[in-house]
């Protein structure tokens, strides 16, 4: 019997939110972005339970996400110190986190720890790299917004 097909995520329709690229320097590792065009979006920032600072560029409906290590341990300095700089992840944004792990681990998808804090008020959770065929995959999913904030009055 074939397999059951693989059903749609119900979480709605998922963008590419990201990439995040690997830098041991973020003025050094922002200099081909800002020779590009591309401008950083809001100020730098650290997120201490994954030991990184960020420095984000937008694209379009995407950001380019530039990761320093702030602490030896964390996994973009093991990342660095085993491969240099480069490419180090690609996410997807969904509209239930939680929703997507359940449905995923169904299907045996290896992530790694539960969803926690990301930059910018995000929430986010990792794919082994195995799983996403040698790219690490990770899930955002981005606040919601305050009630009355998504526009004027009546509109
Ligand atoms: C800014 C915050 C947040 C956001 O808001 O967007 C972020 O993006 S934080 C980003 C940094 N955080 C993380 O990456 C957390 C999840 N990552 C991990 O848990 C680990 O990095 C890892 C993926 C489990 C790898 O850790 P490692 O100790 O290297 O594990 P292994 O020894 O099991 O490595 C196995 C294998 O995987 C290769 N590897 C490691 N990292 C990557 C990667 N980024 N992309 C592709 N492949 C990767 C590693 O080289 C090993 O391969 P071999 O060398 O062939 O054995
Ligand atoms: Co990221």
């Amino acid at each position: 019997m074939p397999p059951a097909p693989v059903q749609p995520a119900p979480a709605g329709p998922q963008l590419l939110d990201h990439l995040g690229i690997a830098t041991p320097d973020l003025d050094a590792g922002a200099a081909p972005y800002l020779a590009l065009g591309l401008r950083a979006e809001g100020p730098d920032e650290e997120v201490a339970p994954q030991g990184v600072r960020v420095r984000a560029f937008r694209v379009g409906e995407t950001l380019i996400e530039l990761l320093a290590p702030t602490r030896p341990d964390s996994a973009v300095a093991a990342f660095l110190e085993r491969r240099g700089p480069g490419m180090h992840h690609v996410a997807y944004r969904v509209a239930d986190l939680d929703a997507e792990v359940a449905r995923l681990s169904v299907l045996g998808a290896p992530f790694l720890g539960p969803p926690s804090a990301g930059r910018a008020g995000t929430r986010v959770a990792f794919l082994h790299p195995r799983w996403g065929q040698g790219t690490l995959i990770e899930l955002v999913e981005h606040p919601q917004p305050a009630p009355g904030a998504e526009g004027p009055a009546g509109s």
